[in-house]
């Protein structure tokens, strides 16, 4: 399996002070690695280091994040504009916030899609209406015609995977993209990445308080207590037999979800 992402001791602070220290882990084409830890322990500064977005008081102090044989927090905002979206994805827990309220998810899409050189407007609208249709929506050409505020929070969600996936990324980094929903819509959207990354073989980073989206979802798990890799390695050996004391409280206190198979879970207790 060729790899797509490599963070080689990674140190990251802000203000001098540090976040994350010392984090290792890679990851292959279409794998899924989950990141989970308490608030506070590192988990969305890990993934925002990857795309320069830790804001002017955060910087990478030691290490190396590689991606194609990029340091990614070496490369120039030009290097960085272009693999941002088409080649690494991100996707938040309001995904749908970065619609903007007053135009058409069509045009947006429109929008992107050309920022990123496709201009063919006519076939931009087929694939995101294909894509959205393999998403579960019955009504895409209505998606594609909506305002961002005729949606529910969830179709919004959802539909922020969609616009994403058009553009078919290598990587997606996905940060807490179920904690806003309900469980139906959580179903749904664990469902949209699978099939994400089944379609492309997109890998994706899912940063989650939930252990049981990681246990739906990912090949691979990484631990954080207050900035430091507590576990690392194949999830569900770690989520049957946890090696550290933090891991098996961590677990102890979730609650349960059973994985089925690669692409299949059984989402009861799947929120937290
Ligand atoms: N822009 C910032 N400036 C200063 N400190 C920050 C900044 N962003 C994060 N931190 C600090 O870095 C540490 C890790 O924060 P981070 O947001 O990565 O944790 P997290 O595990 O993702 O938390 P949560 O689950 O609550 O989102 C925390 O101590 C946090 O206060």
């Amino acid at each position: 399996m060729s790899e797509i992402i490599r963070y080689e001791h990674v140190d990251i602070s802000y203000n001098g002070e540090l976040a994350v220290h010392d984090i290792s882990f890679s990851l292959g084409a279409g794998e899924i690695l989950g990141i989970v830890g308490e608030s506070g322990s590192g988990k969305s500064t890990l993934i925002k280091a990857a795309l320069g977005m830790l804001g002017r008081d955060g910087l990478v102090t030691r290490g190396d994040i590689y991606y194609k044989g990029l340091d990614l927090p070496d490369i120039s905002d030009k290097e960085r504009q272009k693999i941002c979206g088409t080649e690494i994805g991100m996707i938040f827990q309001m995904a749908g916030n970065s619609f903007c309220p007053i135009r058409t998810v069509g045009a947006q899409i429109k929008e992107m899609m050309a920022a990123h050189g496709n201009e063919n407007a006519v076939a931009v609208k087929a694939e995101a209406c294909a894509l959205f249709t393999k998403f579960g929506f019955s009504e895409p050409e209505r998606i594609w015609d909506s305002y961002p505020f005729e949606l529910s929070g969830g179709m919004q969600q959802r539909v922020g995977v969609a616009a994403a996936m058009l553009l078919k990324p290598k990587l997606l980094l996905a940060d807490e993209p179920t904690s806003a929903l309900d469980v139906t819509v959580q179903k749904q959207v664990i469902e949209e990445m699978l099939l994400a990354r089944k379609l492309f073989g997109t890998a994706i980073i899912l940063v989650t308080h939930n252990i049981g989206v990681v246990r739906a979802m990912s090949d691979k798990m990484l631990v954080l207590h207050q900035g430091k890799m507590m576990e690392y390695g194949k999830a569900g050996e770690i989520l049957a037999n946890p090696q550290s004391p933090y891991t098996k409280k961590l677990l102890a206190a979730m609650p349960r979800l059973r994985r089925r198979s690669a692409d299949g879970y059984d989402t009861a207790n799947c929120a937290s």
